[in-house]
C-alpha cells in the first residue's frame, strides 16, 4: 500500500518533471520561426503524448500498426510524444542510413539515467566517442568476434549438451522460456567467468533475475521496489565479481589457469587500455555484467519464437533436421565446430525469418544534438528519434507476403541494406550478434536431433514488453526422440 501510494507521488513527480522539459523543448523550437517546419503529426494527451497509443499496439503485438496509420495519416515523416519526450519518427531505409550515419554527430544514444546507473558508468552502453569504439573493439578482439569465439564453439557444444540431459530428458512439458533461459544463464556463466555450479551460481542466478526484473521499472530506489531490488543485485553481482576475480589473479599467477581460460582471464590478462595500462577491473566488471544482461534474454527469446514457428511450419522444421542430420553426418559425430556453425544455413535463415517477423529488439531512441533538416522538415535539438525495425521489415516491397514464415526469403543474399536490421546499425550496433547466432545454431542443432515438440496453445498470446513475451512462457509438450530418429549419439 504504501508502495503503490509512493509510485503515485513519483509518477506525478516524473510526469511534471518531464513535461516541464518538454514545454521547455518546445519553445526552444518555437524560436526556429526561419528554419523548416516542424514535422505533421500530434503530441497527443498532456503528459503522456501517444504512449497509450504506443503502448496498445505493443499490447496486441502490432507495433508497425502505430507507425503504419501515422505514416498514412502524415507521410513519412510525422511528430509524437512518447515517454513523456517529443519525438519523430521517419520511415524507411533511407532515413536508417541517414540516422545510422549520423551516430555522434546529430544524434547520440539516451538511456534513462535509472537504466545507466544499473549498467554502471563503465558500461559501453554509457560510452560514447573513441572510448566507446575503444570498448567495443577490445570485447569484439577478444571475444566477441569470430577469431575469439571460434576457441570457444567446443565448449557451447559441451554445456548445449549437459543442459538437455538435465533439463529436457525426463520432462513431458516445459516452459521453454523458462528453461531456455537457464541454457544462456548456463552458457554465460561459464564462458565469461567460469562459474558452473554452486554458491556463486546460485547467487548469481538470483542477482540476474532480480536485476532483469527491476530494469524496465519505475526508477523508484526504495526498500520493496523491483528498480530497487536491481540496485541490490548490481552491488551483490559486483560483490561476486570481486572475489571471482581475486581468485583469478592468483591462479593466472601461480599457473593454475591459461590466461584464454575464459573472457575473464582474456580481459585481465591480454589487454591494455589507451594508456597502454591493463584494463581495469572497473571496466571489466561493468561490462561483463552489461554483456551479460544483454544477452539474458534476447537469446532465449529469439530461439522460443523460433521453436513456435518451426512448429506452426513443419516443412520448415524438416529442412532444418534435414541440414542439422547432414552436418552431424559429415563430421562423423565428433564436437561441434566453428565451421559447423557457420555451414548450418538454412538453420540461420530460420533465425533471420524469425527475427524479421517478431523482432526481439523492436528498435532504439535517440536523442538530438543540434537542431537539423530532413526532407524539408526541422528536427530539433533535445527531441528524441525512433528508429523501429519493424515497418521495412513488415513492407510488402521488400518482403512479399511478409506475414508468411519463409526463410527461404533469405536465401541468395541479404535484403537490400538498411531494410532489414534486428541487431540495430551503424556505431551501437549490437556488439553480441555472432555470439548469439553460435549459441543459437548449437542450440538448434541438438534440440532438433534429439527431441519433437508441440506447442500447449498454438494461439498463446504474445505482448511486447518491452521484448515478445509469451503470455504463458511458451508452454511445449517434448519428446525425446529414440531409435532410428535419434541420430545425435555424438562422440565427446
Ligand atoms: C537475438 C539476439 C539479439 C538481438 C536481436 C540484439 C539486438 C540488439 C540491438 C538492435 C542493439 C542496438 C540498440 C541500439 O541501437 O541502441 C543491441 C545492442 C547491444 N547488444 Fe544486442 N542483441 C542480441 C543479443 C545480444 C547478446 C547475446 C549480447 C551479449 C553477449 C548483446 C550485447 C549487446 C550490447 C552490449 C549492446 C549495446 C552496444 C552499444 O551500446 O554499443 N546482444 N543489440
Amino acid at each position: 500500500m504504501l508502495l503503490t501510494l509512493l509510485d503515485c507521488v513519483v509518477t506525478v513527480f516524473v510526469l511534471f518533471y518531464f513535461t516541464l522539459f518538454s514545454c521547455f523543448s518546445c519553445v526552444t523550437s518555437s524560436d526556429m520561426q526561419k528554419k523548416a517546419p516542424l514535422p505533421p503529426g500530434q503530441f497527443g494527451l498532456p503528459f503522456l503524448g501517444e504512449s497509450l497509443e504506443l503502448q496498445s499496439a505493443l499490447q496486441a503485438n502490432k507495433p508497425h500498426q502505430f507507425f503504419n496509420t501515422r505514416v498514412a495519416k502524415y507521410g513519412e515523416i510525422f511528430k509524437t510524444h512518447l515517454l513523456f519526450s517529443p519525438t519523430v519518427f521517419v520511415d524507411g531505409p533511407e532515413w536508417n542510413k541517414f540516422l545510422f550515419s549520423n551516430e555522434n554527430k546529430l544524434i547520440s544514444t539516451t538511456w534513462p539515467m535509472s537504466i545507466g546507473k544499473l549498467l554502471g558508468a563503465k558500461s559501453v552502453a554509457n560510452k560514447i566517442g573513441e572510448e566507446h569504439k575503444w570498448l567495443r573493439s577490445t570485447f569484439h578482439a577478444s571475444f566477441f568476434g569470430p577469431s575469439g569465439l571460434r576457441n570457444f564453439v567446443p565448449r557451447m557444444d559441451k554445456i548445449a549438451r549437459s543442459h538437455f540431459e538435465q533439463t529436457w530428458e525426463s520432462k513431458g512439458e516445459i516452459i521453454a522460456v523458462k528453461v531456455i533461459k537457464q541454457f544462456a544463464f548456463s552458457l554465460v556463466a561459464d564462458l565469461f567467468l567460469s562459474i558452473t555450479k554452486g554458491l556463486e551460481f546460485e547467487s548469481m542466478a538470483h542477482d540476474v533475475e532480480a536485476f532483469v526484473g527491476g530494469i524496465m521499472k519505475l526508477p523508484i530506489d526504495f526498500p520493496g521496489t523491483a528498480y530497487h531490488k536491481a540496485m541490490l543485485a548490481r552491488k551483490s553481482l559486483l560483490r561476486t565479481f570481486d572475489m571471482i576475480i581475486a581468485r583469478r589473479q592468483k591462479d593466472i599467477e601461480e599457473g593454475k589457469v591459461s590466461v584464454h581460460h575464459d573472457l575473464l582471464s582474456i580481459l585481465m590478462k591480454t589487454l591494455l587500455d589507451h594508456e597502454g595500462h591493463v584494463i581495469t577491473n572497473e571496466t571489466i566488471k561493468d561490462n561483463i555484467l552489461t554483456y551479460w544482461i544483454a544477452s539474458h534474454d534476447t537469446v532465449s527469446t529469439t530461439l522460443s519464437l523460433a521453436l513456435k514457428y518451426l512448429f506452426l511450419n513443419p516443412h520448415c522444421l524438416h529442412e532444418v533436421v534435414k541440414e542439422q542430420k547432414e552436418i552431424m553426418k559429415a563430421k562423423g559425430g565428433t564436437t561441434l565446430n566453428w565451421q559447423d556453425t557457420r555451414n548450418m544455413k538454412y538453420t540461420w535463415c530460420v533465425i533471420q525469418e524469425t527475427l524479421r517477423l517478431q523482432p526481439t529488439v523492436g528498435g532504439a531512441f535517440r536523442v538530438t544534438l543540434k537542431d537539423f533538416e530532413y526532407k524539408g522538415f526541422t528536427i530539433p535539438k533535445g527531441w528524441k528519434v525512433l528508429w523501429s525495425v519493424s515497418p521495412s521489415q513488415m513492407s510488402h516491397e521488400i518482403f512479399p507476403h511478409p506475414t508468411k514464415f519463409d526463410p527461404r526469403r533469405f536465401e541468395g543474399g541479404p535484403p537490400p541494406p538498411f531494410t532489414f536490421m534486428p541487431f540495430g546499425g551503424g556505431h551501437r550496433t549490437c556488439p553480441g550478434q555472432e555470439y548469439a547466432r553460435t549459441v543459437m545454431m548449437v542450440f538448434l542443432h541438438h534440440l532438433v536431433l534429439n527431441y519433437e515438440w508441440s506447442m500447449v496453445n498454438p494461439n498463446e498470446k504474445i505482448v511486447i514488453n518491452p521484448m515478445p513475451i509469451f503470455q504463458k512462457g511458451l508452454q511445449l509438450k517434448i519428446h525425446k526422440k529414440i531409435g532410428e530418429k535419434a541420430t545425435n549419439n555424438l562422440v565427446t
